[in-house]
C-alpha cells in the first residue's frame, strides 16, 4: 500500500527511466520498508521482495555476488565485504562470461598473473573475446566485481578462481584507471538491468583478493588447493536451484492468472448455436493450452522445493567437508533448471497466444513475462549444455546400476521390477502411482537406449567422444525423461504428505495428473518406443487428460486467484481481479505518450502535404491523380 511502491506504467517509460525507477524502488525496498536486524539480501524476505517488485534492479548483487562472497570467501574474507555488500555500501556483479566464451567454462580468457615482487594479481584481458559481456548489474551500477579469470603463476596455470576487483571510485563512480565498462545495450528482456562488458586491463588487486576458501595463494607464490575444486562451481548451482521458484514458477503463475481470468471474462463466439456467446475457457481448446501450464506452476514448485531442501542438506554436509552429494546436486539442478525453464517459457508463450491479439499487448502484461522467462533458458548456464551435463551422469549411474543398487533421484535406473502398466480404464491412467511407475519406466528406458547406442558405435569404433556428440539428442530426451519422472514423483510425494482439507487435497491431485497425462500425451512416442504403453491405452491417456480439464474448469478461476497476486503486481489490463477488461485497456491505450497530443506533429510534418492536396481535389479545387 506504500506509493513509493507503486509500479507506474512501465511500457510508456523510456529504459533509462525503467532502470533508475528500478533501482529506486529496489533501494526504497531493501533499505527503507526492510531493514531490521539480521536481514540480508539472502534471507527469506526475498521471496516477498521478488513477488512484490515487478521490475527490480541488483538482482545479480543479491542473488549471486553476495551468496559468492559467502561460498567462495574465507572468513576473514566474508568479515570485510558481505556487511559492505548485505548493505548496498558496495555494489558488485558475478563476471564470468566474456564476449568470447560463455558455456566452455575451461576457454575463459581473462587472465590473473601473480606478481610475487608486489604481492599482488595483473588482471588483464588479453583480446576482445576476454572482455566481460552480460554480467547483470556490471555496466552503470557495480563498482565492485567478483571476477572470474584464470589463474596464473610463473607462467602456469591453475585454472578458474574467484577474485574481487573494484572497478568504479567509491566517490565518483567514474571507471578506476586500466577498466572499460558499460551498458552491452538493449536486450529482449530485463529492460531494468544494466548488463554489461568489462575490459580490464593491466588492473592490480592486492593478493588478499584471491577469494581463498578453496584455494590460496602464499605470498613467495605458492598454491595451496584448499578442497573440492568442484566446489568453484558452487555458485551456478545455487542459482540454478534458486532461479526455478523465482524466475520460472512466479512469472508462469502471473501469466496464467492474466490467460485464466481473461478467458473467464472474453465472450467469443458459439458452442451451441442457439445459446448465446460462450467464455473462451469453455472451449476445451482453449482448457487444453491453459489448465496444463497452471499444473506446471503447482508441479515446478513442489519439485522446486525439494532442490531446495536436497541443496540446503548438501550446503550443511559441505560445511562438514563431504561433498559426496555435489555430482547428484549439480546433475538435478542442471538439468531441472533447464527442462523447467523450457516448459515455464514455452507455456507462458502458449497461454500469451491463447488471448488472441490482446495477449500481444504490453498492456496484458504478457510479453512482458514472456521475454523476461525466455532469458531463463540461455543464463545460468545454456540449456542443451545443461542437458547434457544431467545427461552425464545418468550414463554413469545407468552404468553403476548393472552392479550397485542405486539411491537418491536416479534409484529407478536400478529397479529392475516389473513396470509394464495393467491400466484398463482412463481413471486407471490417472491413479498417481501409476503415471509414477510410467516416468521412471520411460525414463530408465530413455538413458538406457541413449547409452546402449553410444556404447554400440563405440564398439564399432567410433571414438567415444564422436559418439557422444552424435548421440546428444537422444542424450537430451533422456535428460529431460530424468526430471519429468523427478518433477511426477516428488509432486505426487508432496501432494499426499501435505496436510491439507480434502477438497484441497483433491484439486492438488488433479493438477499433479493433468501435468503428468499432458507429459505423456506429449511424448507419447517415447511411452510407445519404450513398451510403457499400448497404442490403445495411449489412447485411455488422452481420455484422461480431457476428463481432468473438464473436472477442473470450474475451479479454474479460482485456482489462479489463489496465487495472490496484486493488479499492481500484475500490470494487466487483461488479469486485473475487477475483469474490467475493455474499460482498462481502453485508458491505459490513451496514456500512452503517443496520445499527448491529438496530432503527432514530428510526423504529421511529413503526411501534411499529401493531405492538403487530398482535401483540395475533394473540395474541386485540386486535379485528381492519373492513378
Ligand atoms: C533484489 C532482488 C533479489 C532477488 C534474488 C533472486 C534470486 C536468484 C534469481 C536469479 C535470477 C536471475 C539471475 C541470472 C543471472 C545469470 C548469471 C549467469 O548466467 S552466471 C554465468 C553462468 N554460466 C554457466 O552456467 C556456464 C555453463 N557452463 C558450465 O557450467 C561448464 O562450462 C560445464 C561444466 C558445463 C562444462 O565445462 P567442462 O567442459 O569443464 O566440464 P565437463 O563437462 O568436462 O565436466 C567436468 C566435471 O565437472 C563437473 N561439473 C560441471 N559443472 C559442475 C557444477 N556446476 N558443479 C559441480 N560439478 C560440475 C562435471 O559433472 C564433470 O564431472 P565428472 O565427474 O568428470 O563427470
Ligand atoms: C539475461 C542474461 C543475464 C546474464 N547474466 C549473467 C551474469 O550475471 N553473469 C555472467 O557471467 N553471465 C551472465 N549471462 C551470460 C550467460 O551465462 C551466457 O549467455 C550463457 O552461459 C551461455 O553462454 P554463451 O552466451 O556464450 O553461449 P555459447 O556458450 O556460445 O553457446 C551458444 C550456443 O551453442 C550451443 N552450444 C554451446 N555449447 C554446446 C555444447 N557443449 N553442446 C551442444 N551445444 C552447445 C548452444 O545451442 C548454445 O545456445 C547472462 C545472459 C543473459 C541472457
Amino acid at each position: 500500500n506504500d506509493t513509493s511502491m507503486q509500479h507506474r506504467n512501465l511500457n510508456h517509460m523510456t529504459r533509462e527511466e525503467r532502470f533508475s525507477e528500478a533501482m529506486r524502488r529496489t533501494l526504497y525496498a531493501l533499505k527503507v520498508l526492510l531493514p531490521r536486524e539480521g536481514w540480508t539480501p539472502v534471507g527469506p524476505e526475498m521471496k516477498y521482495l521478488a513477488r512484490a517488485i515487478k521490475e527490480f534492479t541488483f538482482i545479480i548483487h543479491a542473488g549471486v555476488f553476495i551468496p559468492c562472497i559467502m561460498s567462495y570467501g574465507t572468513n576473514e574474507q566474508i568479515a570485510k565485504w558481505f556487511p559492505l555488500a548485505a548493505d548496498f555500501r558496495i555494489i558488485g556483479t558475478y563476471a564470468q562470461t566474456e564476449l568470447g566464451h560463455g558455456s566452455f567454462l575451461r576457454g575463459l580468457e581473462t587472465i590473473a598473473t601473480y606478481d610475487r615482487a608486489n604481492q599482488e594479481f595483473i588482471i588483464n584481458c588479453p583480446k576482445i573475446t576476454a572482455m566481460k559481456w552480460w554480467p547483470g548489474d556490471m555496466g552503470k551500477s557495480a563498482n565492485h566485481v567478483l571476477l572470474m579469470a584464470e589463474l596464473v603463476i610463473d607462467g602456469k596455470k591453475y585454472g578458474m578462481h574467484g577474485f574481487m576487483v573494484q572497478i568504479r571510485d567509491l566517490t565518483t563512480h567514474e571507471p578506476l584507471p586500466g577498466v572499460t565498462v558499460g551498458d552491452i545495450g538493449a536486450k529482449l528482456s530485463f529492460e531494468s538491468v544494466d548488463n554489461g562488458f568489462l575490459y580490464l586491463q593491466n588492473v592490480r588487486i592486492p593478493r588478499e583478493n584471491l577469494l581463498s576458501k578453496l584455494s590460496e595463494v602464499h605470498p613467495d607464490g605458492t598454491y595451496i588447493k584448499k578442497g573440492n575444486q568442484r566446489l568453484m562451481y558452487g555458485s551456478m548451482v545455487r542459482v540454478r536451484v534458486n532461479l526455478i521458484a523465482h524466475e520460472i514458477v512466479m512469472p508462469l503463475a502471473k501469466a496464467c492468472t492474466i490467460a485464466v481470468r481473461y478467458s473467464a471474462v472474453r465472450r467469443q463466439g458459439l458452442i451451441n448455436p442457439s445459446k448465446e456467446e460462450v467464455p473462451v475457457l469453455d472451449y476445451v481448446a482453449q482448457q487444453h493450452k491453459l489448465l496444463p501450464q497452471v499444473a506446471t506452476v503447482f508441479m515446478a514448485h513442489f519439485a522446486a522445493k525439494q532442490l531446495v531442501k536436497m541443496h540446503h542438506d548438501y550446503s550443511l554436509e559441505v560445511e562438514k567437508g563431504n561433498t559426496s552429494q555435489l555430482p547428484e546436486l549439480h546433475a538435478l539442478s542442471a538439468g531441472m533448471k533447464a527442462c523447467l525453464s523450457e516448459q515455464g517459457a514455452a507455456g507462458a508463450e502458449i497461454v500469451r497466444r491463447a488471448c488472441g491479439g490482446h495477449g500481444y499487448s504490453c498492456g496484458s502484461g504478457l510479453p512482458f513475462i514472456v521475454n523476461r522467462m525466455l532469458a531463463t533458458c540461455t543464463y545460468e548456464g545454456e540449456n542443451t549444455v545443461m542437458q547434457l551435463q544431467c545427461a552425464r551422469y545418468l550414463i554413469k549411474c545407468a552404468d553403476q546400476a548393472k552392479k550397485d543398487k542405486l539411491t537418491g533421484s536416479v534409484w529407478y535406473l536400478s529397479d529392475f521390477s516389473n513396470m509394464s502398466c495393467t491400466a484398463q480404464t482412463f481413471g486407471d491412467l490417472q491413479e498417481p502411482s501409476v503415471l509414477v511407475k510410467l516416468h521412471e519406466r520411460r525414463a530408465k528406458c530413455a538413458v538406457q537406449h541413449a547409452g546402449k547406442k553410444m556404447q554400440n558405435m563405440v564398439k564399432n569404433g567410433t571414438p567415444a567422444h564422436d559418439a557422444w556428440n552424435m548421440m546428444a539428442t537422444l542424450l537430451i530426451n533422456a535428460a529431460r525423461a530424468h526430471i519429468m519422472q523427478y518433477v511426477v514423483g516428488t509432486s505426487v510425494t508432496y501432494i499426499s504428505e501435505l496436510s491439507c482439507s480434502a477438497s484441497l487435497k483433491k484439486i492438488l491431485t488433479q493438477l499433479c495428473a493433468l501435468y503428468a497425462l499432458h507429459n505423456i500425451n506429449s511424448n507419447c512416442g517415447d511411452f510407445v518406443k519404450f513398451g510403457c504403453l499400448t497404442s490403445a491405452q495411449c489412447d485411455l491417456a488422452q481420455e484422461a487428460e480431457f476428463n481432468l480439464l473438464k473436472q477442473l474448469r470450474p475451479d479454474a478461476v479460482g485456482i489462479v486467484d489463489s496465487f495472490d497476486f496484486t493488479d499492481d503486481i500484475l500490470q494487466s489490463c487483461l488479469g486485473a481481479y475487477d475483469g474490467n477488461v475493455y474499460e482498462r485497456l481502453f485508458e491505459w491505450a490513451k496514456q500512452a505518450p503517443m496520445n499527448k497530443t491529438e496530432v503527432h506533429q514530428d510526423s504529421y510534418q511529413y503526411l501534411q502535404p499529401y493531405l492538403h492536396e487530398g482535401r483540395d481535389v475533394l473540395e474541386g479545387r485540386g486535379r485528381n491523380s492519373k492513378l
